[in-house]
Protein backbone atom coordinates (compact mmCIF):
# COMPACT_ATOMS: atom_id res chain seq x y z
CA UNK A 1 0.00 0.00 0.00
CA UNK A 2 1.12 3.66 -1.17
CA UNK A 3 0.75 6.33 1.78
CA UNK A 4 1.70 10.40 1.56
CA UNK A 5 2.10 12.33 4.42
CA UNK A 6 1.03 15.73 4.36
CA UNK A 7 1.34 19.06 6.34
CA UNK A 8 -1.59 21.32 6.03
CA UNK A 9 -0.73 24.75 8.11
CA UNK A 10 1.75 22.08 10.70
CA UNK A 11 -1.96 19.87 10.91
CA UNK A 12 -0.30 16.44 9.64
CA UNK A 13 -2.25 13.56 7.68
CA UNK A 14 -1.59 9.63 6.12
CA UNK A 15 -3.64 10.12 3.29
CA UNK A 16 -4.15 6.66 0.88
CA UNK A 17 -7.28 6.00 -1.77
CA UNK A 18 -8.59 2.75 -2.34
CA UNK A 19 -11.78 1.12 -3.74
CA UNK A 20 -12.79 -0.58 -0.54
CA UNK A 21 -15.41 1.53 1.98
CA UNK A 22 -14.52 -0.13 5.22
CA UNK A 23 -14.03 0.73 8.61
CA UNK A 24 -10.10 2.22 8.98
CA UNK A 25 -10.11 3.10 13.01
CA UNK A 26 -7.38 0.56 13.09
CA UNK A 27 -5.47 1.70 10.58
CA UNK A 28 -5.68 5.27 11.48
CA UNK A 29 -4.05 4.42 15.56
CA UNK A 30 -2.00 2.61 14.12
CA UNK A 31 -0.65 4.94 11.00
CA UNK A 32 -1.02 8.05 12.89
CA UNK A 33 1.97 6.36 15.61
CA UNK A 34 4.37 9.32 15.91
CA UNK A 35 6.60 6.44 17.33
CA UNK A 36 5.93 3.44 15.55
CA UNK A 37 4.12 4.81 12.48
CA UNK A 38 4.19 7.27 9.59
CA UNK A 39 2.93 9.90 12.46
CA UNK A 40 0.33 11.92 12.02
CA UNK A 41 -2.70 13.92 13.48
CA UNK A 42 -5.26 12.22 11.01
CA UNK A 43 -5.70 9.62 8.55
CA UNK A 44 -7.73 10.37 5.36
CA UNK A 45 -9.20 7.66 2.91
CA UNK A 46 -10.60 8.49 -0.58
CA UNK A 47 -12.92 5.98 -1.99
CA UNK A 48 -15.22 6.54 -4.91
CA UNK A 49 -18.73 7.92 -5.20
CA UNK A 50 -20.99 8.22 -7.68
CA UNK A 51 -22.65 11.98 -6.83
CA UNK A 52 -19.09 13.56 -5.80
CA UNK A 53 -15.70 13.66 -7.33
CA UNK A 54 -14.76 10.68 -4.11
CA UNK A 55 -15.95 10.34 -0.67
CA UNK A 56 -13.76 11.06 2.16
CA UNK A 57 -13.36 8.77 5.68
CA UNK A 58 -11.42 10.93 8.06
CA UNK A 59 -9.92 9.53 11.40
CA UNK A 60 -8.19 11.45 14.02
CA UNK A 61 -4.87 9.63 15.45
CA UNK A 62 -6.84 7.75 18.73
CA UNK A 63 -8.89 6.25 15.71
CA UNK A 64 -12.32 8.29 16.49
CA UNK A 65 -14.01 8.86 13.08
CA UNK A 66 -15.17 12.95 12.61
CA UNK A 67 -17.31 14.52 10.50
CA UNK A 68 -14.99 17.62 9.07
CA UNK A 69 -11.27 18.65 9.52
CA UNK A 70 -10.51 21.83 7.55
CA UNK A 71 -7.01 21.47 7.39
CA UNK A 72 -7.75 18.08 6.16
CA UNK A 73 -9.78 18.95 3.27
CA UNK A 74 -7.27 21.46 1.81
CA UNK A 75 -4.27 18.17 2.10
CA UNK A 76 -7.26 15.77 0.45
CA UNK A 77 -8.15 17.88 -2.35
CA UNK A 78 -4.11 18.31 -3.16
CA UNK A 79 -3.88 14.70 -2.85
CA UNK A 80 -6.81 14.22 -5.37
CA UNK A 81 -5.64 16.43 -7.76
CA UNK A 82 -2.21 15.39 -7.91
CA UNK A 83 -3.15 11.68 -7.89
CA UNK A 84 -5.71 12.66 -10.76
CA UNK A 85 -8.60 11.55 -8.80
CA UNK A 86 -10.02 15.13 -8.81
CA UNK A 87 -10.08 18.09 -11.76
CA UNK A 88 -8.41 21.18 -9.43
CA UNK A 89 -11.68 22.52 -8.84
CA UNK A 90 -13.70 19.35 -6.68
CA UNK A 91 -16.33 18.67 -4.25
CA UNK A 92 -16.49 15.56 -2.01
CA UNK A 93 -18.41 13.96 0.61
CA UNK A 94 -17.65 14.44 4.17
CA UNK A 95 -19.73 13.44 6.68
CA UNK A 96 -20.56 17.16 7.38
CA UNK A 97 -21.81 17.16 3.73
CA UNK A 98 -20.88 18.10 0.24
CA UNK A 99 -17.33 20.01 0.27
CA UNK A 100 -15.86 22.48 -1.82
CA UNK A 101 -11.96 22.67 -2.64
CA UNK A 102 -9.76 24.38 -5.33
CA UNK A 103 -6.23 23.75 -5.85
CA UNK A 104 -3.88 25.95 -7.41
CA UNK A 105 -0.25 25.32 -6.78
CA UNK A 106 0.49 24.07 -3.45
CA UNK A 107 -2.63 26.79 -2.11
CA UNK A 108 -6.12 25.31 -1.73
CA UNK A 109 -8.87 26.78 -0.95
CA UNK A 110 -11.76 24.99 0.85
CA UNK A 111 -15.33 26.24 1.24
CA UNK A 112 -16.54 25.18 4.72
CA UNK A 113 -20.38 23.58 5.32
CA UNK A 114 -22.42 26.36 7.12
CA UNK A 115 -21.45 27.27 10.57
CA UNK A 116 -24.20 26.44 13.48
CA UNK A 117 -23.89 28.22 16.90
CA UNK A 118 -25.08 26.20 19.40
CA UNK A 119 -24.35 27.86 22.66
CA UNK A 120 -23.93 31.84 22.24
CA UNK A 121 -21.62 32.80 24.89
CA UNK A 122 -21.80 31.34 29.00
CA UNK A 123 -18.97 32.06 31.50
CA UNK A 124 -16.86 28.66 32.46
CA UNK A 125 -13.66 28.63 34.90
CA UNK A 126 -13.08 32.35 34.02
CA UNK A 127 -13.36 32.47 30.79
CA UNK A 128 -16.28 33.70 28.13
CA UNK A 129 -16.90 30.90 25.87
CA UNK A 130 -19.07 30.33 22.60
CA UNK A 131 -19.75 27.20 20.97
CA UNK A 132 -19.96 26.94 17.45
CA UNK A 133 -20.31 24.10 15.04
CA UNK A 134 -17.90 24.82 11.77
CA UNK A 135 -18.13 20.91 10.46
CA UNK A 136 -17.58 19.57 14.05
CA UNK A 137 -17.60 21.29 17.53
CA UNK A 138 -15.80 23.97 18.77
CA UNK A 139 -15.47 26.09 21.86
CA UNK A 140 -13.70 29.47 21.64
CA UNK A 141 -12.55 31.77 24.24
CA UNK A 142 -11.13 35.19 23.05
CA UNK A 143 -8.33 36.16 25.47
CA UNK A 144 -5.18 38.58 25.78
CA UNK A 145 -2.85 36.09 26.42
CA UNK A 146 -2.21 33.49 24.58
CA UNK A 147 -0.17 31.97 27.12
CA UNK A 148 -3.94 31.30 29.04
CA UNK A 149 -4.02 28.36 26.87
CA UNK A 150 -4.33 25.91 29.75
CA UNK A 151 -4.19 21.79 28.74
CA UNK A 152 -6.08 20.63 31.70
CA UNK A 153 -8.98 22.89 31.37
CA UNK A 154 -8.99 22.40 27.57
CA UNK A 155 -8.74 18.43 28.47
CA UNK A 156 -11.87 19.30 30.94
CA UNK A 157 -14.01 21.22 28.22
CA UNK A 158 -13.07 19.07 25.90
CA UNK A 159 -15.07 16.20 27.52
CA UNK A 160 -17.85 17.93 29.45
CA UNK A 161 -18.93 19.96 25.95
CA UNK A 162 -17.77 17.10 23.55
CA UNK A 163 -15.75 19.74 21.40
CA UNK A 164 -12.46 21.00 20.43
CA UNK A 165 -11.25 23.94 22.10
CA UNK A 166 -9.40 27.36 21.17
CA UNK A 167 -7.93 29.92 22.90
CA UNK A 168 -7.61 33.16 19.81
CA UNK A 169 -6.04 36.30 20.70
CA UNK A 170 -6.59 39.51 18.08
CA UNK A 171 -3.81 41.07 17.46
CA UNK A 172 -3.72 44.28 14.87
CA UNK A 173 -6.55 42.77 12.87
CA UNK A 174 -5.23 39.08 12.68
CA UNK A 175 -6.23 36.42 14.84
CA UNK A 176 -3.46 34.08 16.75
CA UNK A 177 -5.16 30.55 17.76
CA UNK A 178 -4.05 27.54 19.76
CA UNK A 179 -6.46 24.59 19.56
CA UNK A 180 -6.86 21.45 21.78
CA UNK A 181 -7.97 19.17 18.98
CA UNK A 182 -10.74 16.03 20.06
CA UNK A 183 -9.37 12.69 19.49
CA UNK A 184 -5.66 14.12 19.21
CA UNK A 185 -6.38 14.90 22.91
CA UNK A 186 -3.68 17.65 23.13
CA UNK A 187 -2.54 20.84 21.44
CA UNK A 188 -2.13 20.56 17.50
CA UNK A 189 -0.11 23.05 15.27
CA UNK A 190 -3.23 24.19 13.42
CA UNK A 191 -7.14 23.17 13.20
CA UNK A 192 -8.89 24.40 10.02
CA UNK A 193 -12.32 24.31 11.60
CA UNK A 194 -10.69 25.71 14.76
CA UNK A 195 -9.08 28.90 12.94
CA UNK A 196 -12.94 29.26 11.24
CA UNK A 197 -14.61 28.97 14.47
CA UNK A 198 -12.73 31.90 16.08
CA UNK A 199 -12.51 33.98 13.08
CA UNK A 200 -16.64 33.57 13.34
CA UNK A 201 -16.74 34.30 16.85
CA UNK A 202 -14.07 37.70 16.12
CA UNK A 203 -15.87 38.80 13.27
CA UNK A 204 -19.44 38.42 15.10
CA UNK A 205 -17.69 41.14 18.00
CA UNK A 206 -16.91 43.27 15.18
CA UNK A 207 -13.19 42.67 16.31
CA UNK A 208 -11.81 41.82 12.69
CA UNK A 209 -13.44 42.32 9.12
CA UNK A 210 -14.71 39.66 6.51
CA UNK A 211 -11.47 38.89 5.06
CA UNK A 212 -8.69 37.83 7.52
CA UNK A 213 -5.09 36.49 7.93
CA UNK A 214 -5.34 33.75 10.95
CA UNK A 215 -2.28 32.23 12.34
CA UNK A 216 -2.47 29.03 14.28
CA UNK A 217 0.27 27.68 16.67
CA UNK A 218 2.88 27.02 13.75
CA UNK A 219 2.53 30.73 12.73
CA UNK A 220 1.83 29.59 9.38
CA UNK A 221 -0.55 31.90 7.61
CA UNK A 222 -4.16 31.07 6.43
CA UNK A 223 -6.99 33.35 5.24
CA UNK A 224 -10.15 33.24 6.17
CA UNK A 225 -13.37 34.70 4.92
CA UNK A 226 -17.10 35.10 5.04
CA UNK A 227 -19.16 35.59 2.37
CA UNK A 228 -23.08 35.30 2.44
CA UNK A 229 -22.74 32.99 6.24
CA UNK A 230 -20.07 31.22 3.94
CA UNK A 231 -16.47 30.55 5.71
CA UNK A 232 -13.81 30.25 2.94
CA UNK A 233 -10.57 28.86 4.40
CA UNK A 234 -7.36 29.17 2.04
CA UNK A 235 -3.79 28.41 2.88
CA UNK A 236 -0.08 26.49 1.69
CA UNK A 237 -0.29 22.28 1.87
CA UNK A 238 3.18 20.17 1.52
CA UNK A 239 3.43 16.67 0.62
CA UNK A 240 5.71 15.98 3.18
CA UNK A 241 6.48 12.00 1.63
CA UNK A 242 5.17 8.99 0.28
CA UNK A 243 5.87 5.66 1.29
CA UNK A 244 5.14 2.22 0.59
CA UNK A 245 4.63 -0.33 3.15
N1 LIG B 1 -7.88 19.27 12.54
C1 LIG B 1 -9.17 19.39 12.01
C2 LIG B 1 -10.32 18.91 12.88
C3 LIG B 1 -10.30 17.39 13.01
C4 LIG B 1 -11.48 16.81 13.76
C5 LIG B 1 -11.47 17.12 15.22
N2 LIG B 1 -10.29 16.69 15.89
C6 LIG B 1 -12.72 16.50 15.87
O1 LIG B 1 -12.71 15.30 16.22
O2 LIG B 1 -13.70 17.21 16.03
C7 LIG B 1 -9.38 20.68 11.26
O3 LIG B 1 -8.41 21.17 10.65
O4 LIG B 1 -10.50 21.17 11.18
Amino acid sequence: MTYTKYSASGNDFVIFHTFIKKDYSKEAIELCNRTEGIGADGLIVLVPNEKADFEWLFYNSDGSDASMCGNGTRACAHYAFKNGLAPNSMQFLTGAGLIKSIVEEDIVETQLTAPLVIKDEFEQDGFTWYLVDTGVPHLVTIVDNLEDYDHDLCAKMRYEHNANVNFAKIENGVIKVRTYERGVEGETLACGTGMAACFLRANNLNLVSNKTFVYPKSDEELTLSLVDNTIYFKGAVKNVFTTTR
